[in-house]
């Protein structure tokens, strides 16, 4: 794509999808919440439809990666948990942290599974991408093969929460990665807690995997 060939064009794209994420995070916030009367929401599902249509005019195929990341630099900014593009994701950030991983998002009413609480589908997502990034931090990239949540007590919304995750074992392929979610307020009392196995792909089924992606 020509107008992001210089690192400007790519800054920019960049800024413009995680504001376009900001807006449709809102969106989806707002259309979970709203007790709007009825003729409101008919008039937002027409406008939203003709904000659409214009994005539609140009899409990328299953196999194509979006212009703006960078997939072996790990810039994935449609990733559905951490992506700053993704109107999925919270987004959750994470970051390096001695030899784990520390992560931080806020979750909404669109997440909420229990009323006023987190759906735990959405718990062990978010733990699957924790364990996973800590598993590739330490230079060990994998395929979730397990992962086993435990949840001890709900996870509210509306709540800044921690997350952590850091590798237990190493086996061969295999890799064992441990994390859990808590409240930032109360780091100590763990929510969930979760252990998954990741594997490493050998070199013939990342061709096969994700041959047609890398090219
Ligand atoms: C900074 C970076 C950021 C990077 C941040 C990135 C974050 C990404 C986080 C998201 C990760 C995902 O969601 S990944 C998406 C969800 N996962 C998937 O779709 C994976 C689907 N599974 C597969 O395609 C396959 O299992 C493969 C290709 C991964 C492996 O196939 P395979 O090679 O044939 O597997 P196989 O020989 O049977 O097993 C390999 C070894 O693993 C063991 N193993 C296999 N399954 C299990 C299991 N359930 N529990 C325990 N161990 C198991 C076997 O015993 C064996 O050990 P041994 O005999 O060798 O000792």
């Amino acid at each position: 794509m020509s107008e992001i060939e210089n690192g400007h064009g790519l800054k920019r794209r960049r800024e413009a999808i995680t504001g376009l994420g900001d807006a449709l995070r809102l969106l989806i916030e707002q259309a979970t919440a709203t007790e709007a009367p009825t003729e409101e929401l008919l008039r937002a599902a027409e406008l939203i439809r003709r904000a659409a249509a214009p994005l539609g005019e140009r899409v990328r195929g299953r196999f194509e990666t979006a212009a703006a990341d960078d997939l072996l630099g790990g810039v994935r900014l449609y990733n559905p948990v951490t992506g700053a593009g993704s109107a999925f994701a919270p987004p959750l950030e994470i970051h390096r942290d001695g030899d784990g991983a520390v992560g931080t998002c806020t979750l909404g009413r669109a997440f909420e599974g229990p009323p006023s609480f987190a759906h735990g589908g959405v718990s062990a997502m978010l733990l699957d991408q924790m364990l996973g990034y800590a598993a590739g931090a330490a230079g060990h990239p994998g395929m979730t093969v397990r992962l086993d949540t435990g949840y001890r007590r709900p996870v509210p919304l509306y709540t800044p929460l921690r997350l952590t995750a850091r590798v237990a074992g190493i086996d061969g392929r295999r890799v064992t990665v441990t994390g859990t979610i808590t409240t930032a307020a109360e780091p100590g009392d763990v929510l969930v807690e979760a252990t998954g196995v990741f594997v490493a792909l050998r070199a013939e089924q990342a061709r096969r995997l994700f041959g047609p992606v890398l090219g």
